[in-house]
């Protein structure tokens, strides 16, 4: 029996679109068995209607192609899986059962894939590399990609920041969350992002605090998507009455990130009160980056 962890992402980071990302403290796992045929699924009730029932289970989906690339034939499975990752959030659940299918498959075949396979393999099954990445390797990424190779950097360490991770009670799925952004940008808007993705990354290598505001700032996407956010700017504001050196939009949203230094606990009790006016519910917890990304282990049945 494989025992697989992986752990929750934050894409973008503010103005790194599908480029910047980071791995969270926050865990999906997956136990699969494999079995004569068949496929026995077990997950929480409370997923659906959110998770796919039988052989269009995302994770069930990603072991079987994986099977394919391989070119070996899928056994019957027992597939359970246990998910801290809350769905639709913006915190790289699919992501994490692309990541998680991958590994389990590798596993039970003996590892024939390699890190870099598996690297390119998830990014070309979920279309970009800025959520698979960091669950794999842990810690905050940047990658670019040219055709299907995957050009990489970790940052393992940003022991000097934790993460408010702001989770409303309301889904966003990804696909219409991109579905509504402009095809183009003017050169203006491309250099303001460019810039700020690359702040962001220096500043958090460097543990230049003051510059991370500004460097959270983005024109790519957070403008077109908060609209799907009621209370987006009040957060945002409030965030910063409270001292967060910088927030964004964790992936496509709804979910919301601040950056803080110091006092996270009276920032998560002054964040969870004042979003209990709102008609949503919200949820705040202080995350710290996972920094070693997924890991599996061999477990008796
Ligand atoms: N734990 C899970 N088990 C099975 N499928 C999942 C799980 N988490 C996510 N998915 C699949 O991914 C979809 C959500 O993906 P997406 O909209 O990108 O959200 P997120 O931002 O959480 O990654 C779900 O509708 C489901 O198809
Ligand atoms: N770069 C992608 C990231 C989507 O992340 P998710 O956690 O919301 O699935 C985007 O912004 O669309």
């Amino acid at each position: 029996m494989i025992k697989v962890f992986v752990p929750a992402t934050s894409a973008n980071m503010g103005a790194g679109f599908d480029c910047l990302g980071m791995a969270l403290s926050l865990y999906n796992t997956v136990i699969v068995d494999p079995r004569e045929e068949g496929l026995i699924l077990d997950f929480p009730e409370s997923d659906l209607p959110l998770v796919e029932e039988g052989e269009n289970n995302l994770v069930y989906r990603t072991m079987k192609e994986t099977y394919k690339i391989v070119g070996r034939p899928m056994p019957g499975l027992y597939l359970r899986q246990i998910n801290g990752i809350p769905i639709t959030r913006g915190l790289g659940s699919s992501a994490a059962c692309i990541v998680a299918g991958i590994i389990a498959a590798n596993a039970l075949m003996g590892q024939p894939l390699k890190k870099r396979d598996i690297i390119e393999l998830a990014t070309r099954m979920d279309g970009h590399p800025d959520n698979v990445l960091p669950a794999l390797i842990g810690g905050v990424t940047v990658a670019a990609m040219e055709n299907e190779r995957v050009y990489y950097v970790k940052q393992m360490s940003v022991d000097f920041v934790r993460f408010a991770v702001m989770i409303p009670d309301f889904p966003l799925p990804t696909s219409m969350a991109r579905g509504i952004l402009p095809e183009e940008i003017s050169r203006k808007d491309a250099v303001y992002n460019i810039s700020r993705a690359s702040l962001m990354m220096a500043s958090l290598i460097t543990g230049k605090v003051e510059n991370l505001w500004a460097a959270s700032d983005d024109r790519l996407h957070q403008p077109y998507r908060k609209k799907f956010i009621p209370h987006f700017d009040d957060i945002v504001a409030k965030a910063k009455e409270l001292g967060a050196k910088g927030m964004f939009l964790s992936g496509a949203g709804p979910t919301m990130i601040a950056i803080l230094d110091k006092d996270y606990q009276r920032f998560q009790y002054e964040m969870d009160y004042y979003t209990s006016t709102f008609e949503d519910k919200w949820e705040v917890h202080i995350l710290e980056v996972c920094r070693d990304g997924a890991w599996w282990e061999e477990v008796e049945a």
